[in-house]
């Protein structure tokens, strides 16, 4: 993307809909008087009073225990130096979102007017008592070490300086598994370390904890290489001076095994790096202009282990790998400090994590295949689900035997799976559905491309490299609303009822002719029909003139099914159709079937419906585990409808004895498994977590799945359709645009799926 788009996309991205990243929302009722007495006088004096007897109270009945401050004066804002503290506050908005969407931590970022170390140090103890913890931004140095050191011995919080911390965590993992993927040995490498200040400084430390040694290590100032002996050294530059005779970075960089960037970007030329001994290690940490860009680091030298402070490029070292979980274990532990035991204990952790297979889930949310441990990944990526399982237990188990916990954790297993429920998984799981399908983007059609928010969706679907969209519907509107929105981009607009078309609508009437003569269809009717959009659309990736289609925004459902069974018709085995939603719940995505299609279905069909989405669970990267709902528990109730289920159940364990299923099922046993062990500890589903549940008919699917949107607010992906022959999908009347894009991503990875099974 061109520098000035991004300029563009990154200032709208900031201001609409609304100005900022992020908002206060309230976690309790409010909606009667009742609620708000409680809320608010007289009830919340009763805290108020608890507190007032024992401050510790504090973490019981407010929201202190999961509250961080992200605080800055602005005076080193990422690579951009000294901006203030008003322009710091977009990248302080972004640690919140961060803390938030990685660990499920609530951020205040607050930006400081002052310079003034002791000033500021004064402001943030005067703050103190809401925050469970103090993430310390972009201050510069020496005073952020200063500002750090004193609220560190006067808080009884956890106060970590992230530049200096986060940065050296992360970086110290990073260089512990590329070094030893170059068999060096750590003791004996020479590093050259660009930068001295916070960020600079702390990661050397932390190096030296590690086993480097201060004798190799070279540190840079922007004056060149900081020299024993030289004048008006701070004392932490002191602490890296060197007796080498040695000047400028180009002399430090010969024979260097290690460059560590903490500085400002393009600093490092092609010929330093060829300067620098067999397999160099270059961490060009500076953001968001690295020191070298990586681009051109690995065409200079190819046995390079490079990494920058970037996403968009193998080995992101950045301090978001580190700050939401070294906090998370500390919050849960309630402990009064981050010590060099938690700070050791997350490097052990991130640098071990890298090394494990990575989950599918993991590549497929990063467009990849086969992430292995390695050159190009050597630290795990941030949208690794499994972090959150790892780092703070980590984190939290050092505090514990560091005796700076004030509330130990007993039960780890307990830790871990509410850790897990943390995070918010919808948009997890829509990410990792979008980079699947811009991994291989597809031709898809939208058949209502005249439609506002269907245009919109293209825009979207375009933009991101999604898909190559075909528009259908009137030209000229679709052209109109083009120019509205600012959808700049040749794209095909195929009007289907227009002249220009005339010759293809015969060609598709053809086909369809010959298909359904023997339904009562003339060709006539045949050439009437492929006047109409949705059976142009359907015969379009029919003849593999697209790889994928949506429809169904200005239609009823039924309506539009018709013509996709007709013309599409559905894949071999399949007896009927069926739609899924997948639901986005607090526990992990949930897929609902059927929700669209089958009023009543029988045992075999409910079998076919819980088959086909198992196989949709897969496509997605899931294992399927699925409950057959009922009224009644594992023949409980002798009636026809319940039988109707276990007979379903039967033919699954018959068919496909491979899929984890069973039934029938109450929803509260399907969903908890401590009451299904105790109850019926023979079932299947035991020691799983139930991700897939079928319902005995329409009604109640459909039912089930709108009952949770409207009361939980529950966003789901879906209805998609199963068991069509080409990847069709259709949205629900009047989808938001947010809905289509969802189902054209389905679409587009339904596809890609096709082609591999071709
Ligand atoms: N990837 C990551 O996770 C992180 C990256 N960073 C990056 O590190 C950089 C420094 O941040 P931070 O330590 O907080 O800031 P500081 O202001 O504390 O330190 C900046 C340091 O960079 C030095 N510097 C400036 N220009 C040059 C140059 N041409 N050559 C060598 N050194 C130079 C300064 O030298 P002098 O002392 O002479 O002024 C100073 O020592 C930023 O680019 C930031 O984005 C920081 C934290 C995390
Ligand atoms: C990543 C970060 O914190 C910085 O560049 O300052
Ligand atoms: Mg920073």
């Amino acid at each position: 993307m061109s520098k000035s788009r991004t300029r563009r996309e990154a200032l709208l991205y900031h201001a609409k809909p609304t100005p900022g990243k992020i908002q206060v929302v309230p976690t309790k009722k409010y909606a009667t008087q009742r609620d708000l007495s409680l809320a608010y006088s007289p009830g919340v004096a009763e805290p108020c009073l608890e507190i007032e007897k024992d401050v510790n109270n504090v973490y019981k009945y407010t929201a202190k225990g999961n509250l961080v401050a992200v605080i800055s004066n602005g005076t080193a804002v990422l690579g951009l130096g000294d901006i203030g503290p008003e322009a710091s506050k977009p990248v302080m908005e972004g640690k919140g979102l961060l803390f938030k969407i990685f660990a499920d931590i609530d951020v205040f970022d607050i930006e400081v007017n002052t310079k003034d170390v002791d000033k500021f140090i004064e402001t943030v103890k005067n703050i103190a008592p809401t925050f469970g913890g103090i993430n310390l931004e972009d201050i510069k140095a020496p005073e952020a070490f200063e500002i750090e050191r004193r609220l560190k011995e006067e808080l009884d919080i956890p106060v970590m300086h992230d530049d200096q911390h986060g940065t050296a965590i992360i970086s110290a993992a990073a260089l512990k598994n590329a070094i030893e993927i170059t068999g060096k040995d750590i003791s004996k490498v020479q590093i050259v370390v660009n930068g001295a200040g916070a960020a600079a400084i702390s990661c050397t430390r932390l190096y030296l904890a590690l086993g480097a040694k201060k004798e190799n290590v070279v540190m840079c100032d922007s004056k060149g290489v900081i020299k024993a002996g030289a004048e008006n050294l701070s004392p932490q530059k002191q602490e890296f001076a060197t007796a080498k005779n040695l000047n400028t970075l180009e002399d430090a960089m010969v024979n260097a095994d290690v460059f560590i960037g903490l500085s400002i970007g393009d600093v490092v030329t092609p010929k330093m790096l060829k300067s620098m001994a067999k397999d160099p290690i270059v961490f060009a940490m500076a953001n968001p202009t690295p020191e070298i860009a990586y681009n051109l680091a690995v065409k200079t030298r190819k046995d390079v282990i490079m990494a920058t402070g970037r996403s968009d490029h193998p080995n992101q070292v950045n301090n978001v790998l580190g700050f939401p979980f070294i906090f998370r274990g500390a919050l849960d532990v309630r402990a009064s400090k981050i010590n060099e035991e938690m700070k050791m204990a997350a490097v052990h952790a991130l640098a071990n994590l890298a090394k494990e297979s990575v989950p599918e889930q993991v590549n497929i949310t990063y467009g990849e295949t086969n992430i292995q441990f390695g050159r190009e990944y050597i630290i795990p990526k941030p949208f690794d689900h499994r972090l959150i399982t790892e780092v703070p237990p980590a984190v939290a188990k050092a505090a514990i035997e560091s005796g700076v916990a004030k509330e130990p954790i007993i039960d780890w297993e307990t830790y871990k799976e509410t850790l897990a429920e943390r995070l918010g998984t919808g948009s997890k799981l829509m990410r990792m559905i979008m980079t699947k399908a811009k991994s291989d983007p597809k031709s898809i059609v939208f058949a209502e491309a005249d439609h506002l928010d269907v245009l919109k969706a293209a825009q979207i679907i375009f933009d991101e490299g999604i898909g190559k969209p075909i528009l259908l519907g009137n030209k000229e509107i679709i052209q109109e609303l083009m120019e509205e929105i600012n959808f700049d981009a040749e794209l095909p607009i195929i009007d289907p009822k227009s002249n220009e078309e005339k010759e293809r609508r015969n060609k598709y009437a053809q086909v369809y002719w010959e298909k359904r003569q023997r339904n009562g269809i003339t060709l006539l009717d045949a050439q009437k029909w492929m006047r109409e959009r949705n059976y142009f659309a359907a015969m379009m990736v029919n003849e593999g003139e697209a790889d994928a289609l949506v429809t169904g925004y200005s239609r009823s459902y039924p309506t539009v099914v018709k013509p996709m069974l007709e013309l599409i018709g559905k894949q071999k085995g399949v007896s009927k159709i069926a739609a899924t939603n997948i639901m986005l719940t607090s526990r992990g995505p949930i897929f609902f079937s059927d929700t669209a299609i089958n009023i009543d279905p029988s045992s075999e069909e409910l079998a076919n419906i819980a088959y086909m989405t198992s196989v949709g669970m897969k496509m997605f990267g899931f294992e399927p585990t699925i409950a057959m709902l009922s009224y009644s528990n594992f023949g409980s109730s002798d009636t026809k409808i319940a039988d109707k289920i276990s007979k379903a159940v039967e033919l699954m364990h018959e068919k496909y004895p491979d899929v984890v299923i069973d039934g029938e099922l109450q929803a509260d046993f399907a969903l908890n498994p401590k009451l299904l062990k105790e109850k019926f500890p023979f079932s299947k589903l035991n020691g799983k977590k139930v991700n897939g549940l079928i319902f005995p008919n329409l009604e109640s699917a459909n039912i089930g799945y709108k009952l949770m949107k409207e009361f939980n607010k529950i966003d789901s992906i879906g209805p998609i359709i199963m068991g069509l022959k080409k990847p069709v999908h259709i949205i629900q009347l009047g989808a938001s645009v947010d809905e289509i894009v969802n189902i054209a991503c389905v679409a587009i990875v339904h596809a890609q799926e096709k082609q591999k099974h071709k």
